[in-house]
């Protein structure tokens, strides 16, 4: 009695409108295949599900002969503790004769199922990974092999509580083509078809029997089928249930339900990428097998023997195809039945395949289990090469001429290449059989390179010490004049500072002319080599390797160098500032000291405050191209001061000398205020008082100007220092003193003793922009 299977699966969301029914191969009739992707090799993925015994099984007579290790390992028809053997009532030590010996065979696979697993998680470790794949252009194929009754429809089709992996598939597919929507376009057609006794059949459109025919893009395919285009996966719902009510099933004595056919259901999918308007295109295909089951165990009789007869001799050219795939052989007897010809692809071409081998876990399908592990062993050993289907439609003929052309230029390049390799591996043959110490010889000179260059490095760094040392000493020495006094003591200092000195420009030298000497011989051996890398071009390689670790030792050096400059630097700052700290300390009383006393000069007050300002970072001098414009409205803030010299000419002043154009312009210099010429010896300076001048200024008042804050003194009463003896020390001072400062200390000096009010007597900043870096100075 033939019956349809109904309830196999029910779609959660039924729709009652059809699906139009559209052939896809005339929809996306690729013009061209222009490329396809290297082909790599593969081997089936076969994983093994091992469903729960039913009632029958559970009964007393029936034991259990698959047991699961791990998700990898299982054992069938394990050994078990053997139960006490009664003889008459005397408990036997041998066993019991009449018992078979247990197999106890261990079967690895890539993944094994245990009777507890769900269709989800046999899923997401057998077909799950297939989508990626898919995208890429690859051709997939899923196929469930085993007896009847052993579970193959319950893993690919599932019910609607436990959806079967094809329906988890599609719907992983959808998930994942709904991501990719954003770069290309989707066309995805399905067919779900039939092989019964040798015959295939649509299930979607069932009517005439159709015919199998090789396709280069997409291998086996069946002509004249009908591609239904599909949007959702619960469209496939609809679908399945369709196409199963039209499959072959009666009831065996194994399965009341069994599936006499084998079902193919196929998804054809073609992308198209937006940007590049590349197209891939992939088939996955997933096959439910008829029961592999013993003539005996069907309970066979009549048409149901010629059906099983049939399923067995697909079955047995399967297991054919899988021996000569699993042992390499030329010849694979595809053609010998349609099951094994829609199954070329997924077995042996260009496909990724993963078969899954169902097994009863009962000693009533003992034998039937059995055989299904071993095809599924030999199955592991077949590999199947994959490739992207990559087609391009808008190539014409012009651009396939263009290709062959970059494909022969490819082509000679590669040949060129192999050619050059060759030589070169035969020279190196050659040299090493003709000068076997060649090698050795390079060793030795690279061991002398290194060895000098470490002394090198060693000696630089010595030197630079050194170098550093007697910077150092000379600060030390040039600190020394500008504190001691001219006493025996003092020369006394000079000459052991000048003594470590002149030491150390001794050692400098010495240690450069060994340096120098150590190049030289470093040059040599440089030398000798690129003479061997001409004699002996094979030998490059490893010398070029060599290099390589020696300027990796040279890296090493320079920074170990730089290190150690950095170490002395540090110590040497840290020196000078406790000395600055110490200088202060005897400064500070004794400067208020003499102020109290009134016996601090001018000179000494200004340079204090000096000392003040440069301690706290601030400058006493503006350059022109750091100036800000004035705020308005500043009040005693504003203070705008140009100091000018007159007579730069005549002595040495005038660092860096400034350009014709920037000398003179000078846009503030209205707004600053009337200029004072004041003659000091052989110099003259213009001083420009500001317009707003603080009306108040108390002796301690502080000036503020828009950068800086400078404390205003009143000048304490000048007793000794006469005009001209000021600007005699003045011109002392100029030859050792920056110019800046010697400035400012003059103007505000004789602004001061000029009556001017003290505002003025501070040192201002300019505020006018200009390109120029200079201080302002006027011939
Ligand atoms: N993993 C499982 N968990 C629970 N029940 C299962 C499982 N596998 C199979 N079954 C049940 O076992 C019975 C036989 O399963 P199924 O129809 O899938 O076998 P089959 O291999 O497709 O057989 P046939 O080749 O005869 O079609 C069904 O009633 C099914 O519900």
């Amino acid at each position: 009695m033939m019956k349809s299977r109904r309830d196999v699966i029910k779609s959660p969301h039924k729709k009652n409108n059809l699906t139009i029914s559209r052939p896809l191969s005339r929809l996306n009739k690729p013009s061209v295949l222009t490329a396809t992707t290297s082909t790599s090799r593969a081997n089936i993925k076969v994983v093994v599900r091992v469903r729960p015994s039913n009632t029958k099984e559970s009964g007393d007579n029936h034991r259990v002969v698959v047991k699961v290790v791990d998700e990898n390992v299982l054992i069938f028809d394990p050994k078990e503790n053997a139960e006490p053997f009664f003889y008459h009532g005397v408990q036997q030590k041998t066993r019991d004769l009449l018992r078979k010996t247990q197999k106890d065979l261990q079967f690895t696979f890539h993944r094994v199922f245990d009777v507890h697993v769900q269709n989800a998680e046999v899923f997401d470790h057998s077909t799950k990974p297939l989508i990626n794949s898919l995208m890429d252009g690859i051709n997939c194929s899923v196929f469930a092999y085993g007896a009847t009754g052993a579970g193959k429809t319950y893993t690919m089709l599932g019910n609607p509580s436990n959806p079967g992996i094809t329906f988890l598939t599609m719907e992983q597919l959808f998930h994942t083509k709904e991501e990719l929507s954003a770069d290309r376009d989707f066309q995805l057609g399905i067919t779900y078809l039939e092989v019964y006794n040798e015959i295939v059949q649509d299930l979607l459109n069932p009517g005439s029997t159709l015919t199998l025919r090789e396709d280069s893009k997409f291998g086996v395919v069946v002509a004249g089928i009908k591609y239904v285009e599909i949007k959702s996966a619960n469209e496939l719902y609809t679908l399945l249930e369709q196409g199963n009510k039209n499959r072959t099933q009666h009831p065996t004595d194994a399965n009341s339900e069994s599936s006499r056919s084998h079902a193919v259901f196929q998804v054809y999918l073609k992308m198209k990428f937006k940007v590049t308007g590349e197209i891939r295109m992939a088939k996955l295909s997933m096959i439910d097998l008829a029961g592999s089951e013993r003539g005996s165990a069907t309970g066979f009789q009549g048409a149901r023997f010629v059906e099983g007869a049939n399923i067995n001799k697909s079955l047995l050219a399967l297991g054919n195809c899988i021996n000569s795939l699993a042992d390499s052989q030329r010849h694979v007897p595809y053609r010998d039945s349609k099951l094994t010809r829609l199954l070329k692809d997924s077995l042996g071409g260009n496909c990724q395949t993963v078969m899954i081998a169902n097994v009863s876990p009962s000693s009533l399908s003992y034998e039937d289990t059995y055989n299904t592990l071993r095809y599924a062993t030999r199955a592991k050993a077949i590999k199947s090469s994959i490739k992207r289907n990559v087609v391009n439609i808008d190539l014409k003929v012009e651009q396939y001429a263009k290709i062959v052309e970059e494909l022969n230029k490819e082509l000679a390049r590669a040949k060129t290449e192999i050619k050059e390799l060759r030589e070169g591996r035969s020279k190196s043959a050659v040299s090493v059989e003709v000068d076997p110490d060649v090698m050795s010889q390079i060793e030795e000179i690279f061991n002398q390179r290194k060895s000098i260059l470490e002394r090198i490095y060693s000696m630089e760094m010595s030197e630079q010490i050194v170098e550093l040392r007697s910077q150092v000493k000379e600060d030390a020495n040039s600190r020394l004049s500008g504190l001691c006094y001219d006493t025996p003591d003092k020369e006394e200092r000079h000459r052991k500072l000048d003594n470590t000195i002149q030491r150390c420009h001794k050692q400098k030298e010495t240690f450069r002319e060994k340096i120098d000497s150590l190049n030289l011989e470093k040059t040599n051996l440089e030398n000798k080599m690129k003479t061997l890398v001409v004699q002996y071009p094979s030998v490059k390689f490893s010398i070029d390797l060599k290099e390589l670790e020696l300027s990796k030792l040279e890296e090493e050096y320079k920074n170990q160098l730089i290190q150690k400059q950095i170490r002395i630097y540090r110590e040497d700052r840290q020196q000078l500032g406790d000395l600055i700290e110490k200088m202060c300390l005897v400064l500070k009383p004794c400067f208020i000291q003499l102020r109290g006393m009134g016996y601090a000069t001018d000179n000494m007050i200004h340079d204090y405050e000096s000392i003040l300002s440069q301690s706290q970072g601030i400058r006493n001098i503006k350059w022109e191209d750091e100036v800000h414009p004035p705020i308005p409205d500043s009040g005693v803030c504003s203070t705008t001061t140009i100091i000018t010299d007159d007579n730069a000419d005549s002595h040495t002043l005038r660092s860096p000398p400034p350009s014709a154009d920037e000398t003179f312009k000078l846009p503030d210099v209205k707004e600053a205020g009337p200029v004072e010429r004041v003659p000091i010896g052989d110099v003259t300076f213009s001083i420009n008082t500001p317009r707003k001048t603080p009306t108040k200024m108390t002796t301690k008042s502080k000036i503020c100007t828009d950068q800086i804050l400078v404390k205003a003194y009143k000048p304490s009463p000048i007793k000794k220092p006469k005009l001209n003896s000021a600007a005699l020390k003045m011109k002392e001072n100029i030859a050792a003193k920056p110019v800046k400062r010697i400035f400012q200390t003059t103007a505000q000096k004789l602004h001061l003793r000029k009556g001017g009010s003290e505002s003025t007597s501070s040192v201002s900043q300019t505020k006018n922009h200009h390109p120029s870096s200079r201080p302002i100075f006027r011939r």
